[in-house]
């Protein structure tokens, strides 16, 4: 009798190797969306788990949005079951508009839904479905937002709890997987043209998501000019800068805890810090730091005083740093989250404007107004 089918088998390979590190009788939660991808991911992890000592069950995040959702969910759930996979639940979420586009809002209500499934559960891990063609198409976004290397780096194979065990892993390759295995999976319509359907560039992709619209258009057009290696080359761009962000990121942290004069989570660092209602850096420290590191420890700086991730830019990052290294007696920087950040005696403080600005945007940005204070 012969093995599976070589992609059934380079799938289960995957799985294994991110489970790998897990103690016998932990539990692990499958994202399954019912696409091919999750749904190949529910079948790999449906017959490796048990082999090593380990449970598995699946969460369906039903958002609601489109007509049919639940029906959709239900099935996903319903094949998972049919795995053998247990426990197996669909959470209906309620998708917030926060004026950040509604596929960001509908991927924060699931991965809160996923984070809440996984505590409630006690899971170890949650694997999503991602593939190297995701991969691919996040590091291309990246590259059109015009993304530092950590937005570059793309999607980690393991961050928190998430795991992502098949980003070696062509689409193609997971639907193969559902082929071979006899899985039925559900096409997203908004993801663009399935696989099996319309021709790339089919009329109507101008409306899907951004992410679609670089899945159904740019991708192909790439491949067709590159050839198919330009797919693998991007997501390797992603695994090389991957590296290359983590140090970055060690090096800055340690460059923002060596200027860090005060902060008001972690008390107090020097003198002068104590009830510190502000981050305080030393600029001189900043200033002789590395651009890369400087950079990157301001905007570590920004977070800290509570800027939120979301709306914290590289102009807002430019600002700061022109405060450290172009200074000439330039009025306060306005940043998200009623921050301001001002320069006075050889110090950078971040903290709570005095009366609500609008922060910087691209144009606010290019007309500083210099008031001298130091
Ligand atoms: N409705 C869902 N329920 C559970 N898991 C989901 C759902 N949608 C997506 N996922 C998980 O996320 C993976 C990637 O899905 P998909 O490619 O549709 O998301 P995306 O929007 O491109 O990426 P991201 O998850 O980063 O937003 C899936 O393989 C699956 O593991």
């Amino acid at each position: 009798m012969g093995g599976p089918a070589p992609v059934v088998a380079t799938a289960r390979r995957a799985v294994r190797r991110t489970l790998g590190d897990l103690r016998p009788g932990d539990l692990v939660l499958v994202a399954c969306s019912g696409g091919a991808d999750s749904t190949a991911l529910a079948a790999a992890t449906a017959f490796v788990a048990p082999r090593l000592g380990l449970r598995a069950g699946a969460v369906v995040v039903d958002h609601g949005l489109q007509a049919g959702s639940a029906g959709v969910a239900a099935d996903a759930a319903d094949r998972c079951r049919g795995l053998g996979l247990d426990p197996v639940e669909v959470r209906r979420v309620v998708v917030p508009a926060s004026g950040d586009g509604p596929e960001a809002d509908a991927r924060a209500a699931r991965y809160a839904a996923l984070d809440a499934a996984a505590t409630e559960h006690g899971a170890a891990a949650v694997l999503l479905g991602h593939t190297l063609d995701d991969q691919a198409e996040t590091v291309l976004l990246g590259l059109a937002r015009g993304a530092g290397a950590r937005s570059l780096a793309g999607m980690a194979p393991r961050r928190g709890v998430h795991r992502r065990p098949l980003l070696a892993l062509r689409r193609a390759e997971t639907e193969a997987v559902c082929r071979t295995l006899g899985l039925v999976w559900w096409d997203d319509p908004t993801n663009g043209p399935a696989a099996s359907g319309d021709a790339p560039g089919a009329p109507g992709t101008a409306a899907l998501p951004l992410r679609s619209q670089v899945r159904a258009r740019v991708v192909p057009a790439l491949v067709d000019v590159l050839g198919p290696g330009a797919v693998p080359a991007l997501a390797r761009t992603a695994d090389l800068l991957r590296d290359d962000a983590d140090l970055l990121d060690a090096l800055a942290a340690d460059l923002l805890a060596t200027a860090l004069v005060a902060s008001p989570d972690d008390g107090v660092r020097g003198p002068a810090a104590s009830g510190a209602e502000s981050v305080v850096l030393d600029a001189e420290v900043l200033a002789s730091a590395h651009p890369a590191l400087r950079r990157r420890a301001l905007r570590s700086a920004a977070l800290r005083a509570g800027c939120p991730a979301s709306d914290l830019f590289a102009v807002h990052v430019d600002a700061l740093d022109a405060l450290v290294t172009a200074w000439r007696g330039q009025g306060p920087v306005h940043l998200p989250g009623d921050l301001r950040a001002t320069r006075a005696c050889g110090r950078l403080s971040l903290g709570r404007e005095t009366t609500p600005r609008r922060s910087l945007t691209p144009r606010t940005l290019s007309t500083p107004t210099p008031t001298p204070q130091e």
